[in-house]
């Protein structure tokens, strides 16, 4: 498809919206273009009636006439001034209720996350974040262009039936407005080059009454020149100001000039055809009104092309996003999530690496995760033991190999009973501004009760936080809103409770779950989550897998996978690891020694 044709189709699809959101506003939008391409030539036709008819003595078709102008004139104006306010109404309306949420769901509803690392995906969310209103409005502005067209044409045809001379005036007009483009280019051009001079101005004025600057100014005595430099940049600004209003004056004097001479030749064009006989008064008369009022007509149906062309700005991002939301959207499977493991989880040749990269992230990774398994997961910074867990919760497609679940192919298993089935607490968790019990319940907003909560709560070793909530569980979480701000150690707690809220997840995914934590509540939250690993391990095969620098954690798990580069380089637990004598050998013992050092 064209772009022409996709852009056609999106026009029309939010014209759909408009006309579904809000159907009486939308058709009284339509009815008003259409009003306004045509009455201003029906004010032309009116007058040139009424003065045709007073030449002709008929006094009462005069006065139908000049009724029948008025009315197209006041119908003009009314339904313009009601529709620009009616168009605003619903441009915000639409862009709030449809299109900004539409815009949310192409992010939160995908199943991966490629797209928020992807340049060109965050560009274009910047391009349209907050211009909800201007995606709908870009539709209005190419309506508003077909009426404006549509009310060119006619009055050109009206002046030129009634003489091709008054033809002549478009050519006066299009001078006129050139010149004015001309003069307004100019100022603009000006104000740039005045910025600069503004903010040493704002610059210099803000240093002598700055506190923090005050000491070195009065030591260094640089007060006066300050000064002096402020009124410099004044003048400057006064300077360039003046020399651009005098260039555009000229621009706009010489643009008039040329209007009103053309303008006073067509109309004494015409005044001849009458004395000849070859147009009426009324013709004059139409020629004189329509003529003046013709450079406006030109200078919107202009304006409203240019927004209409310039809507490309919002609307190739917006498209861009929806055929991308399209192609990477969730498409459910009917393989179902296991609810308990009896084999485990094989990865098998696991290749991936983040787009725009040429290093594996995860490189030929294979290795089984038993059922009922406690797995560790270690290696320096960068060795991709994040990404494997992302890959573990479907966040990303591997490049190549498979992770069988239990036999299943996890690209095969329905992506969202997938997610059902675990829990997950990440190094960069969500900081949700609602109330306490809120934030925590997220984790289970299908089966979440008040005991799970209570559990989850414990689990975190957020008993304590929780007793000193001013208003309990309905206490206002995050400053954002009037609620009570967290300490970064707090709010980890609170992201923890929320991955323990699901009573029987097959999969514990956490990436260094208690990273802002201190020592106490650290050692305090393993020690509960490893009694949860370990049970729900016998009860339904869960698999634990734990990324931590900490060794102490570490050591305790049933199998420790040590990555660099990618790899799997090692794997066994610590009593194995450490008679092999590798790099787990090496890293514990400089954990163990640094450890030792800060005499904790
Ligand atoms: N979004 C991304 N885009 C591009 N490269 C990335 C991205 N995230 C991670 N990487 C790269 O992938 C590799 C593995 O990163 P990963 O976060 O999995 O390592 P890690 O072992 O978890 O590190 P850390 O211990 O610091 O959390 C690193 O080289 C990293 O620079």
């Amino acid at each position: 498809m064209t772009n022409i044709s996709k852009y056609a189709r999106l026009l029309a699809s939010l014209l759909g919206i408009c006309l579904r959101r809000e159907p009486a506003v939308t058709a009284f939008l339509l009815a008003a273009m259409a009003v306004n391409a045509v009455a201003f030539a029906g004010i032309g036709l009116a007058l040139k009636y009424t003065v045709d008819s007073m030449a002709a003595g008929a006094a009462v078709s005069a006065a139908i006439g000049g009724v029948l102008a008025a009315l197209a004139y006041a119908a003009d104006r009314t339904v313009s001034g009601a529709a620009s306010a009616m168009r605003f109404h619903v441009m915000e309306k639409v862009g709030h209720i449809e299109i900004e949420p539409g815009i949310m769901r192409a992010s939160a509803e995908l199943p991966e996350i490629d797209h928020l690392e992807h340049q060109e995906y965050l560009d274009r969310i910047t391009a349209i974040r907050g211009r909800s209103w201007a995606i709908v409005g870009s539709a209005w502005n190419a309506v508003e262009a077909v009426s404006m067209g549509v009310r060119l044409i006619l009055t050109l045809l009206i002046l030129g039936a009634a003489s091709p001379w008054l033809l002549l005036m478009l050519p006066c007009v299009v001078l006129q407005l050139w010149f004015d483009r001309r003069a307004q280019v100019r100022l603009k051009r000006s104000e740039l080059v005045a910025a600069r001079n503004q903010r040493a101005q704002i610059h210099f004025f803000k240093l002598c009454i700055s506190g923090s600057a005050g000491k070195e100014l009065r030591v260094s005595g640089v007060g006066p020149q300050l000064v002096d430099r402020q009124v410099a940049a004044a003048e400057q600004v006064r300077a360039s100001r003046s020399r651009a209003l005098i260039a555009s004056g000229c621009w706009r004097a010489v643009g008039w000039t040329v209007f009103t001479v053309g303008y006073a030749s067509v109309i004494g064009l015409v005044a001849v055809q009458v004395a000849d006989g070859a147009a009426s008064v009324g013709d004059v008369m139409m020629a004189v009104t329509i003529g003046a009022l013709l450079r406006g007509v030109l200078d919107r149906a202009l304006q409203s092309t240019s927004d209409a062309s310039g809507a490309a700005r919002v609307l190739e991002p917006y498209l861009w996003l929806r055929e991308y939301a399209e192609r990477r959207g969730l498409s459910r499977t009917d393989v179902p999530a296991p609810r308990r493991l009896t084999d485990g989880i094989t990865l098998s040749n696991l290749t991936f690496s983040y787009p725009g990269t040429d290093r594996n992230a995860v490189d030929d990774l294979s290795v089984t995760l038993p059922a009922g398994a406690v797995v560790a997961v270690v290696g320096e910074y960068g060795s991709g033991k994040t990404t494997l867990v992302k890959l573990l919760a479907k966040l990303h497609r591997p490049h190549s190999g498979r992770i069988l679940v239990d036999g299943d192919d996890l690209a095969e298993i329905d992506t969202v009973a997938w997610r059902e089935s675990l829990s997950a607490a990440f190094q960069d968790f969500g900081r949700y501004q609602t109330t306490f019990a809120e934030s925590i319940g997220l984790g289970d907003l299908r089966h979440g009760t008040a005991a799970s909560l209570d559990a989850a709560v414990t689990a975190a070793d957020a008993d304590e936080l929780r007793s000193r909530l001013p208003d309990g569980d309905r206490t206002q979480l995050g400053s954002a809103f009037g609620g009570i701000d967290l300490s970064e150690g707090q709010w980890q707690k609170v992201a923890l409770a929320r991955a323990c809220m699901r009573p029987e997840p097959v999969v514990l995914l956490l990436d260094e779950p208690t990273a802002s934590l201190d020592a106490p509540s650290e050692q305090a939250v393993f020690e509960s989550y490893m009694d949860r690993a370990k049970s729900l391990g016998r009860s339904i095969g869960a698999v634990t897998v734990i990324v931590s620098h900490r060794f102490s954690t570490v050591a305790g798990a049933d199998l420790i996978l040590v990555m660099k580069e990618g790899a799997l380089i090692e794997s066994g637990d610590h009593d194995e690891l450490m008679r092999s004598g590798g790099l787990y050998k090496e890293l514990f013992e400089i954990h163990s020694a640094s450890y030792l050092g800060a005499g904790k």
